[in-house]
């Protein structure tokens, strides 16, 4: 896979993920905040694309908005659960009341098992839940095994992540939330471009490629979707830093 060419701003509608593409990965999820020079230039970046700039992560809104200190208002959270338009407008999926209840129960017991295994957090997140072992990498199987029964056994679908196993209510994707975004005023009409780390980020890959654009994998190399990589997070601002830095 190779470097992706120079962005175009005037091109593209851009599309990012947080952790692990403008975040270090850190020990806990609390461990990641704001920093000024990212999220300076996250703003020369929205205004370079005249507004066609969304985030996309399995992080809450709220939450978005503290480590990216509200520079970009389209957003959405919790893997696609969430989602905010470029007017503010919140235009979140639903979830029924056996979700809700069967998400109480999950973290009843995560919570437990999060009491009984040290280095285990559980972030509760409304339409998911999440249960890191980043810290005693050992407790995967016992995460797995786990988080497995509960979805087998519930409405939950189980979705892994970066040493995360995370329990989620069904419905709306990274993929789909792009979708969503590109069938709006100011996203449509102009190529979606995405990037991301993680394995949750492939729907969002394959969303980009359907709508003509393509996908950025940050990181190391793998079977993936996206067509083109950067090696870290410091590669990614670079990149985004080039693109504006050559923007009329
Ligand atoms: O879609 P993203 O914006 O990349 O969010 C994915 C998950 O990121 C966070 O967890 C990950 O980052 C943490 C901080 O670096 C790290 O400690 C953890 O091991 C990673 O899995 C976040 O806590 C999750 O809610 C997001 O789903």
């Amino acid at each position: 896979m190779t470097h992706p060419h120079r962005l175009l701003p005037d091109r593209v509608s851009l599309f990012l993920d947080v952790d692990g593409t403008l975040a270090q990965i850190r020990p806990r999820p609390e461990d990641v905040g704001p920093d000024v020079r990212r999220n300076t230039l996250l703003r020369r970046v929205a205004r370079a694309v005249d507004g066609r700039l969304a985030i996309l992560s399995g992080r809450t809104i709220p939450e978005v908005d503290y480590i990216l200190d509200n520079a970009v208002r389209a957003v959405a959270g919790v893997h696609g659960l969430e989602r905010r338009d470029t007017e503010g407008e919140r235009r979140d999926y639903l979830i029924t009341d056996e979700v809700r209840q069967a998400l109480d129960q999950a973290i009843l017991v995560l919570n437990a098992l999060a009491e009984q295994k040290r280095g285990v957090l559980i972030e509760a997140k409304g339409k998911s839940v999440g249960v890191h072992y980043r810290l005693n990498p050992e407790a995967e199987d016992m995460v797995l095994t786990i988080t497995q029964n509960i979805a087998q056994n519930s409405p939950l679908s189980l979705q892994r992540g970066d040493r995360v196993a995370e329990l989620r209510a069904p419905g709306p994707d990274k993929g789909d939330a792009l979708r969503a975004f590109m069938n709006e005023v100011p996203f449509e009409g102009r190529m979606p471009v995405f990037v991301g780390d993680d394995l949750t980020d492939e729907h969002a890959f394959r969303a980009a490629v359907e709508l003509g654009g393509f996908g950025v994998l940050v990181g190391p190399e793998r079977e993936t979707l996206a067509r083109y990589n950067l090696p870290n997070v410091a590669a990614v601002l670079d990149w985004l830093e080039d693109g504006v830095a050559h923007h009329a």
